[in-house]
């Protein structure tokens, strides 16, 4: 770093060890030190420059992505970059792209779905680059409804092959990323039919385009949906329209880990559970959730260094004004962010180890936590995808006038962002999954099951229906079994009052449908608990670095006490706390956002983003704002010019014409 830090003054207030906080951020010290070095490589080779995407056409940005994507493969060759070393070079170019849903999708599925001769054949192809894969799932008519798309597989016994074949307009697959342009094969989804008789949506391995010209094969048609939202963002992606018109491919290429289809075209099931067809979902969204934190922090580390920066009102005597960080409102609202960005980066660490366990549970046939993992994966992904959207906004307005220039980095975040609230699961379609897995388990209840994991709770129904919460000062809102009781009972009495209310509908199908809008509140306020409890319970490791555990815990609380704030009609009318109680909640909160304030920049300093990760001139390390977007400003294509194009044609003749009618 050189030059002045104009934050300098606010890095000398901190008081805990910020490098012991990057690396309990990162995970652990080989993470932060392999991460650090991946995101120093990237922001120091002009190659992968970010500035001026924005203001690219659609043509120039994806030939652009496509340059930086062929860079990131040469350098991952040349430098001999590891699996996790070459993610984290891609993960810092920053640029969505046909590579994502290569590594992120199309490998995973192939090693999820596909047998062992399977993997051993494709996965060579595709950790070289030899080949290059997409995801194609969703269809013009269904994303939502798997079970609804329309695309057949016919296995014609004759040949040996399947047929895959678009029916109707609406079987046109639509969405897929890497499909429009670049992707020569993708894992297609298709009802399977064999002898005439349907068997369910699977995946199959279907080669696109030729290797030598890049050609659609024939009778596929292939092309890319269109602009989406935001200038450059996530248009530098090829999501792609695709349509087969009876396409052959060899038997062997539909993925056969959950269903064979032997020579004569029988159906043999194995004994892995209907459900891991999905398995690349469960898979994809956990990493969402893990990016979540990612992209929270990002907006959160823009908008608490320009809170810093920015100064208004309350000079006195000509001394400085106010910065607008020390307006408690400014607080109130930033602050949970951070707190959030935390508490999201450690549940997403969680969900990593539930995952890891849940694949090795199931190499060994345990598939007993497949549920609980699917309704947490899901209730996770929709819980933070939709925060950390709402908060890149709420940090855009954070930021004031400034923070919806593009050179805030904000809007460019958001646009990119937005989408996850929609893809690999519409978030409010994901809650109710998680609404049916809380229903079943609340149902089993009186059976004597005793739920486990996540749901261990709703085993000790009867006590959270009756206890009374244990807060007499502000102080005892800082007790991890306190918050902890108060939220266990909120979501237990909601979910038992859903249940009951289910219970009076005759076809259950009609109640869920009819309190679908309740049932979802009640997974929010689940998937609030989780997020909650697995913060409590990361302070209860050995943190090291002076007053770490201390920041972390502060953090933790306004994570918590800002929700109940939040949510104070659940926590209300459910009985959980009084009235008296939650205002107290309210002073601990003030008093946690004062504790904060110190150490606020340190704390996104920790994220140990670098400025061309950042990509925002408002969160800039050096606080230097203004002489920048200054600078910045005058980049902007329009003032290349003082006088612009357009004025001889449009504005001199108006100009002239009112002249004259002022004559008049
Ligand atoms: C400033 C610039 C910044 C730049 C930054 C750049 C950085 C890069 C940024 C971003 C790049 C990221 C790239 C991301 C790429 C996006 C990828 C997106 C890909 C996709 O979207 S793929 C398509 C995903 N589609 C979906 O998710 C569809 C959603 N629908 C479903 O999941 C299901 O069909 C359903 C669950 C809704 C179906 O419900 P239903 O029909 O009722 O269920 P059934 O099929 O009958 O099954 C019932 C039974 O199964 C259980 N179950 C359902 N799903 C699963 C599962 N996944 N796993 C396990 N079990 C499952 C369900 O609970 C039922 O169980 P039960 O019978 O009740 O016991
Ligand atoms: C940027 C982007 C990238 C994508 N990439 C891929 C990809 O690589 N591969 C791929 O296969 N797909 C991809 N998709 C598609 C994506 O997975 C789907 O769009 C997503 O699953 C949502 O499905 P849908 O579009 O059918 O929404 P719909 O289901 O049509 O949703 C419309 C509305 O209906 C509501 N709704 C739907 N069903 C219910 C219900 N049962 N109860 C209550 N409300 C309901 C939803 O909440 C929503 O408000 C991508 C999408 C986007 C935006």
């Amino acid at each position: 770093m050189k030059g002045v830090d104009h934050l300098a003054h606010e890095r000398n207030k901190t008081e805990f060890d910020v490098d012991a906080m990057k690396i309990v951020w990162a995970g652990s010290r080989h993470a932060f030190e392999l991460s650090d070095r991946m995101a120093r490589l990237v922001a120091s080779d002009p190659a992968f420059q970010k500035d001026g995407r924005i203001r690219l056409g659609r043509k120039e940005l994806f030939k652009n992505t496509l340059r930086k994507a062929a860079h990131a493969w040469k350098r991952i060759l040349e430098l001999h970059l590891t699996e996790e070393e070459a993610g984290w070079l891609r993960n810092f170019v920053d640029e969505p792209s046909f590579t994502d849903l290569h590594w992120g999708m199309f490998v995973p599925a192939i090693k999820g779905q596909g047998t062992d001769e399977q993997q051993q054949k494709w996965l060579p192809l595709a950790y070289k680059m030899q080949i290059i894969g997409s995801y194609a799932q969703t269809e013009l008519g269904h994303g939502s409804n798997v079970q609804g798309l329309e695309t057949t597989a016919t296995f014609d016994p004759e040949t040996d092959e399947f047929v895959i074949h678009s029916p109707t307009l609406t079987s046109s697959k639509w969405w897929p990323g890497g499909l429009g342009k670049v992707s020569t094969h993708a894992i297609v989804y298709a009802r399977l039919i064999t002898n005439g008789q349907e068997h369910g949506v699977h995946g199959f391995i279907v080669q696109l385009r030729s290797l030598d010209d890049h050609m659609p094969i024939p009778g596929i048609t292939i092309g890319d949906i269109g602009m989406k939202f935001g200038n450059g963002a996530y248009n530098t992606m090829d999501n792609g329209v695709l349509t087969f018109d009876h396409i052959r491919i060899p038997r062997n290429q539909m993925l056969m880990r959950v269903l064979q289809v032997t020579r004569e075209g029988k159906c043999v099931k194995s004994n892995v559970p209907r459900q891991l067809i999905y398995g690349t979902m469960v898979f994809v969204r956990q990493t969402i959730v893990a990016d979540a934190s990612t992209a929270l922090a990002r907006a959160v580390c823009i908008a608490t260094r320009y809170s810093a920066v920015r100064r208004q009102f309350g000079s006195q005597d000509g001394g400085m004004e106010t910065q607008v960080i020390d307006y408690k409102t400014q607080q109130s609202r930033l602050f949970p962010l951070l707190a959030s960005a935390y508490a999201f980066r450690f549940v997403g660490e969680w969900l990593k180890w539930l995952y890891t366990d849940v694949t090795q549970r199931l190499q060994a046939n345990d598939f007993s936590i497949l549920p609980e993992a699917h309704a947490c994966t899901a209730g996770l992904k929709s819980l933070t995808t939709t925060a950390t959207a709402d908060a890149i906004e709420e940090c855009r307005k954070l930021c004031g006038g400034h923070g919806y220039l593009c050179a805030s980095g904000l809007p460019e975040l958001f646009a990119v962002y937005v989408p996850a609230c929609t893809y690999e699961g519409d978030n409010v379609v994901l809650l109710l999954q998680v609404a049916r897995f809380l229903m079943k388990t609340v149902s089993q209840l009186g059976s004597g099951k005793k739920p486990v994991g996540t749901t261990a709770y709703l085993g000790r129904v009867q006590d959270l229906l009756q206890c009374c919460c244990d807060v007499q000062t502000a102080e005892d809102w800082l007790k991890p079994s306190v918050v902890l009781e108060a939220f266990e009972a909120r979501s237990a009495r909601m979910c038992v009052a859903r249940a009951q209310n289910l219970s009076k509908f005759e076809n259950p199908e009609d109640g869920f449908a009819e309190l679908s809008a309740d049932l979802v509140e009640a997974s929010v306020a689940h998937c609030q608990l989780i997020v909650v409890s697995k913060f409590i319970d990361k302070l209860q490791q050995d943190i090291p670095g002076k007053g770490v555990n201390r920041q972390l815990q502060n953090l933790c609380y306004i994570y918590a006490l800002n929700l109940l704030h939040k949510y104070l009609g659940d926590f209300l009318s459910t009985g959980c706390i009084t009235p008296k109680q939650a205002s107290l909640a309210n002073d601990q909160l003030r008093s946690l956002y004062s504790q904060i304030r110190p150490n606020a920049i340190a704390l996104v300093d920790a994220f140990n983003y670098t400025d061309h990760y950042l990509g925002s001139v408002l969160g800039r390390y050096d606080g230097n704002v203004y002489p920048k977007l200054y600078e910045e400003a005058w980049k902007d294509p329009l003032n290349d010019s003082v006088v612009p194009d357009g004025y001889h044609e449009y504005i001199h003749p108006m100009l002239k014409q009112q002249l004259r009618n002022a004559r008049l």
